[in-house]
């Protein structure tokens, strides 16, 4: 079964004039990785905020459609109550860091949970050990890296347990090693935790070795779905919507243009198995 169905799915902010989403369908399976892509404006944002209820409990519009999480009707339920099936990261890590000490931070969502101390602090624990992030429990959050502070915002998410982690550009403002240490963590999140993710994130490198799907949005619409090689073999459509093709996959384009190998749509270690097999030939 899904863990995330979204049947027909359109919204229209408040005083827009246009729809901002359109005819979605998409369903999540549980620990799947979805990546999420799209040219400037196309409605990525708007959909990752469907996911836990902002969409339409805290920003009003015309909501039409249903999205269900693990079987409930967003509609019908709390952004509290959705808040522990759907962990919601963005852009910016300071808008989302509020407390005076990291371990404060991570606490703070588990303290409205009704949990015990100990369930807390063994949360709190498991949370930062995940994030690499031990030894920095009484450090004042605007005092750490941006990475730092991203993996902070992701523990404290993590620590409500949830089923769905959706990240929202979580590595457009971080300089190149916070943006390692973030996609780390998430591939480890997916890969060895289990937790379903889902992630708006521009780069195509990444998502080519780690997502098990891809959608591409334009203009409010899926126009485009499938598993990462599939759709970056869709150069030209990527290309007019400003999407970045995989250095590999370009890589792989120009070798099948010579003639010299048979697919395009290869990941770094397939490139290199190609290279090595050409030079053996040569
Ligand atoms: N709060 C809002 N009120 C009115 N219109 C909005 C609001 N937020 C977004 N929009 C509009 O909805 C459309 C989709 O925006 P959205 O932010 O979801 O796109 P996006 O693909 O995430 O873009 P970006 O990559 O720039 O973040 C755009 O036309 C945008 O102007």
């Amino acid at each position: 079964m899904a863990l995330i169905r979204v049947e027909d799915l359109s919204f229209k902010y408040l005083g827009s004039e246009d729809y901002s989403l359109k005819g979605i369908n998409l369903k999540v399976k549980k620990g799947e990785f979805l990546g999420i892509l799209g040219a400037s404006g196309s409605g990525k944002s708007t959909l990752c905020l469907t996911f836990n209820g902002i969409i339409p409990h805290s920003i009003s519009g015309e909501f039409e459609g249903n999205v269900y999480v693990k079987g409930y009707n967003t509609k019908d339920t709390s952004v509290a109550e959705l808040s522990t099936l759907v962990g919601l990261i963005l852009q910016n890590p300071d808008s989302q860091l509020f407390n005076m000490t990291v371990e404060e931070e991570v606490a703070f969502g588990l303290e409205n949970l009704g949990l015990d101390v100990e369930e807390i602090k063994r949360r709190i624990k498991w949370a930062l050990k995940l994030a690499g992030l031990e030894g920095l429990e009484n450090e004042f959050p605007p005092n750490l890296s941006g990475g730092q502070k991203q993996r902070l915002a992701i523990a404290s998410v993590l620590a409500m347990k949830p089923e769905v982690l959706v990240l929202d550009e979580p590595t457009s403002q971080l300089d190149p090693l916070g943006r390692e240490q973030v996609l780390s963590l998430v591939t480890l999140l997916n890969k060895e935790q289990g937790i379903t993710t889902i992630m708006v994130e521009h780069n195509t490198d990444y998502l080519l070795n780690f997502a098990d799907r891809v959608i591409v949005m334009d203009k409010g619409e899926i126009i485009l779905e499938g598993k990462p090689r599939q759709v970056f073999e869709e150069v030209e459509l990527l290309n007019r919507l400003g999407i970045k093709i995989p250095t590999s996959v370009k890589i792989g384009h120009r070798l099948k243009e010579k003639g010299c190998i048979n697919r395009a749509a290869l990941n770094e270690k397939e490139i290199v198995k190609e290279l090595r097999r050409l030079l053996k030939k040569a």
